[in-house]
């Protein structure tokens, strides 16, 4: 049989010479939804920096006819790595969401029927749409990954077969194991000294926590080690790429002939047969039914049963098996046939799990809110809040289409891009969208699919679908976008709808800040533009306005995330501004209470007079030495008995409101507590603005102040002055009556301050383990939690129940060309790493953690790896607090 990506891959040189794409937008115009769900994949490529997503995704773009040459990330040529920024450094920093089509569809009959099932073909033998997500591999852009993952439907995960499973491999890889995201694995650089296959294969199992099913063997020339191809272990054959410079020519071979030309490597293919139908028994019953039926012989079952079987277990919950191939992107050794199989092992949008939603209070599924008719209360005591908010069925059946933006790009030529998956009904042209993260709609002018660099006008995007919405105003990376019918620009759909969230997730609390100010007041206006398109593109980032110095702080997760943030806006924006030095956000903590009294601003506010006034007091937060900043709830309390609402606030902030009882289905309380200009909401969430922005910035550091408690009493009889109380007003009333008691406070007893302190997870060769633990005790002040998964929250542990103890001699892997210590199983039990590697889990702060990449690989001879992520904020001791105040006033000088 000629495998079919040879065919492939010679078109490719065929449509070498044609520059325009006229295919797709014919594709999409004439394919149902239903045929291009079938036919869709979205995968994400997940991995290391630097283990080759950037090289690999360039020839699958080349191979399927996409691109014209072959990009080069050394050369800064690439397509996907599209940033300035990015092409500088050879890393990616966004992700660019790409659509091409693998096998390369036929332009003469583009939509082939599709057959009933794929019991007698692999579905790779008919045209998919491949909807790729290229996600960047850096920790600091670990909240990107996250986005990235959540709209993905499967991924391929890619290793460098030098350096094997890495730190953040095994991060992003647990993440998307959270999302149940089924995954292959592709061990790329397998040209490289060094590289060790049977490794990489076993670290997969001890680190991932997986049955590594080796679906390829390297293959290497004379058994040494210059790899020329792959054995097809489902398949039994043997592709050796040569004769092309670029990849496209594969010669295949079936076993006869690899068992006359090459008996050795013949004899491996058989072994890793005999090893696969082995693992794929133990994990899918219709595979011991084949084995039986084939008279127990390993190779006697026909290869597509094999990759049904694949299949199966790869979108098993929990995925067990890990489907591994090899590859060398970068010698076009292996793209190919690893394309066939996303095809073939990755589900298609149809067959994932319905994605979660959250709505008003709650937690749920899409199609459990799309089927199950009106909705329940969400809390059977909050009967005034769900009589509003419950949704009858017709509601429901109103609503078109939800998707998720998971993506804002600037994009030079096409202006803002804003990324989307469709997850219900179909998203049209110019249809209005209501952003339920922002409470506004906006039109949607334009819809398109990326091709590589080029864009397709499409006039609708359906469920299950990638596409790029031009030409909005306001969505931002991550909000969730709906479509309700008869809907206006003005309007908002009913009830709880308006809270409808796709995949929620938490920011992670930004620890880096740094100030940005315009170089002349002319400046200023581009200045803001730019940081507010970059806040569009990356919510992770955070700006606040110093009121006293009139700086703009801009704060994020990491130096380099600012770093890049610091680039795009002088390089790429081009504004005129000083960017200050990149430093640690501390916060400060409350540690004395005020009492109550009144705060009354009567003063114009833009030439106009205003006044309001408010009740206020602060407390310290039960006072804790540790706390876990995690993002703020919904207001907490709506129930009709109390007269209070609190807001959790970021940081450990808690603020209670309390104001007099206004059912807000009742409109004559209403008027007789509120002059007609003014409502409670607007009041409630001006107030609430007010208080947040006096919390930016405390009175003993200018840190932003953390573990307050603040109470604020709104008397509506007392409080309001007719006109001259406006929303503004009472938001500056707030503000100016949270700052006095913040001062008031720290008079009394200052501010104690609280720093970011990172856990993290290090990987380092054995001899130098002792040296690294010494440095991170001793000279970091850091704490070690777990050595070698000696915790069970370490990452070397299975992370959950459903994870797997492996045991590394229990796993199949062909010999390398060269016998290396790493290779033995000496030494290594199930759930341990492999020989030669240990793991050091700890609690440092984070400035210790400043530069520490460098330190580590003196210490490891450029072995070592690490990952980190906030753990918490923790009280600092008074002689660390009074170095580090030292420190920074030093450095203002
Ligand atoms: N020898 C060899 N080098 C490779 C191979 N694949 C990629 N490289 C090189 O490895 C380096 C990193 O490759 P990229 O494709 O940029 O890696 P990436 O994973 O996209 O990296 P980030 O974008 O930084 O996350 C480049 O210098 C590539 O040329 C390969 O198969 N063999």
């Amino acid at each position: 049989m000629q495998p079919r990506w040879i065919f492939c891959a010679r078109r490719v040189v065929a449509r070498s010479h044609h520059s325009s794409l006229s295919l797709p937008k014919r594709l999409l115009s004439t394919t149902s939804a239903e045929h291009l769900s079938k036919t869709t994949r979205n995968i994400g490529i997940i991995a290391h920096i630097d283990a080759g997503k950037t090289t690999t995704t360039e020839r699958m773009l080349y191979y399927s006819g996409y691109t014209r040459r072959i990009g080069d990330v050394d050369e800064g040529s690439t397509v996907t790595d599209f940033l300035p920024a990015e092409r500088a450094r050879g890393i990616t920093i966004q992700s660019a969401a790409i659509t091409f089509h693998w096998p390369p569809a036929n332009p003469a009959d583009p939509n082939p029927p599709l057959p009933p099932t794929f019991d007698s073909i692999p579905p790779s033998s008919i045209s998919h749409n491949i909807n790729l997500i290229d996600t960047p591999g850096h920790a600091d852009f670990t909240f990107e990954v996250l986005r990235s993952l959540r709209v993905l439907d499967g991924a391929v995960c890619i290793l460098d077969g030098v350096a094997g499973v890495e730190a953040q491999t095994e991060k992003v890889w647990t993440q998307a194991g959270l999302y149940q995201i089924p995954r292959v694995i592709f061990v790329n650089k397998l040209d490289r000294d060094g590289a060790a296959f049977a490794r990489t294969v076993k670290e997969v199992g001890v680190r991932l926590h997986g049955w590594p099913a080796v679906c390829q063997i390297p293959w290497w020339k004379d058994g040494k080690s210059e790899f020329v191809g792959v054995g097809d272990v489902v398949n039994l054959r043997g592709m050796l790429w040569q004769g092309s410079s670029d990849g496209s020519q594969i010669q295949a071979f079936d076993l006869n002939q690899l068992e006359t030309t090459n008996k050795q490597f013949a004899e491996e293919l058989k072994k890793a047969r005999v090893a696969l139908v082995e693992l794929l028994s133990e994990h899918d019953d219709v595979m011991v039914e084949k084995f039986l039926e084939y008279d127990e012989d390993h190779l006697a079952i026909p290869g597509l049963q094999i990759l049904q079987s694949l299949r199966r277990v790869v979108l098993q919950t929990p995925q067990v098996v890990i489907p591994i191939f090899a590859g060398a992107s970068f010698r076009n050794i292996g793209v190919q046939p690893l394309l066939d199989n996303v095809v073939d092992l990755l589900p298609s949008p149809l067959e994932r799990p319905d994605p979660e939603i959250s709505i008003g209070n709650r937690t749920s599924t899409l199609n459990q809110l799309l089927t199950a008719g009106p909705t329940p209360s969400a809390n059977p005591t909050k009967k005034q809040s769900s009589k509003k908010n419950a949704l009858n069925a017709q509601d429901i059946r109103n609503l078109a289409a939800c998707a998720l933006a998971f993506k804002v790009v600037n994009d030079p030529k096409r202006g803002i891009l804003v990324y989307v998956r469709v997850y219900s009904g179909t998203l049209d042209k110019g249809s209005v969208l209501f952003n339920t993260s922002l409470s506004t709609a906006e039109r949607a002018p334009r819809l398109m699919k990326m091709y590589a660099n080029d864009a397709v006008e499409v006039d609708s995007l359906s469920a299950g679908q990638i596409g790029v919405i031009s030409g909005l105003k306001h969505a931002r990376t991550g909000d969730t976008l709906i479509v309700y019918r008869g809907l206006q620009l003005k309007g908002q759909p009913p009830g709880d709808l308006s809270t409808l969230q796709l995949r929620p997730i938490n920011v992670p609390p930004p620890v880096f800040f740094t100030s940005i100010e315009p170089n002349s007041l002319s400046e200023q206006k581009h200045v803001q533009e730019s940081l507010d398109i970059l806040l569009r593109e990356d919510p992770s980032l955070q700006l606040s306005v110093d009121e006293e110095s009139g700086q703009t702080h801009l704060a994020g997760m990491g130096d380099l995330h600012l770093e890049i943030a610091r680039d795009r806006l002088l390089n790429d924006f081009k504004a005129k501004a000083r960017i200050g030095k990149i430093e640690i956000g501390y916060r400060e903590a409350t540690t004395s209470s005020t009492s109550p009294s009144t705060y009354t601003l009567d003063k114009p506010i833009a030439g106009k007079p205003a006044k309001a006034a408010i009740g206020v007091s602060i407390a310290p937060a039960l006072l804790q030495d540790q706390y876990d900043p995690s993002s703020p709830q919904p207001p907490q309390n709506e129930d009709e008995n109390h007269f209070e609402t609190i807001y959790p606030l970021p940081d450990n902030n808690t603020l209670h409101i309390s104001h007099p009882k206004l059912p807000s289905h009742d409109s004559s309380s209403h008027k007789s507590h509120l002059p007609p200009h003014l409502s409670l909401p607007g009041l409630l969430s001006a107030i609430h603005a007010g208080a947040s922005a006096a919390l930016a910035r405390g009175p003993f550091n200018g840190f932003p102040v953390s573990n307050t408690n603040i109470s604020l009493t709104l008397d509506t009889a007392t409080h309001l002055f007719s006109t001259e109380t406006t929303p503004t007003a009472m938001s500056m009333a707030a503000r100016g009556a949270v700052a006095t008691h913040l001062r008031q406070a720290n008079d009394a007893s200052p501010n104690v301050l609280m720093e970011p302190v990172m856990r993290v997870t290090i990987f380092v060769n054995e001899a130098a383990m002792g040296k690294v633990v010494q440095d991170l005790s001793s000279s970091r002040g850091g704490q070690v939690i777990s050595l070698d998964g000696d915790d069970s929250s370490s990452s070397s542990s299975p992370a959950s129940a459903a994870d797997v103890l492996v045991n590394p001699a229990s796993i199949y892997t062909p010999p390398d060309p060269f016998s290396s210590t790493a290779t033995t199983d000496a030494g290594v039990a199930p759930g341990q790493l492999a020989a030669g590697q240990r793991q050091i889990v700890a609690r440092v702060p984070l400035k210790e953690m400043v530069g520490y990449l460098n330190q580590l690989r003196a210490l490891t001879g450029g072995r070592g790896t690490f990952v980190m992520s906030v753990d918490g904020f923790e009280r600092m001791g008074g002689q660390r607090q009074k170095d580090v105040l030292d420190a920074l006033r030093l450095a203002e000088f």
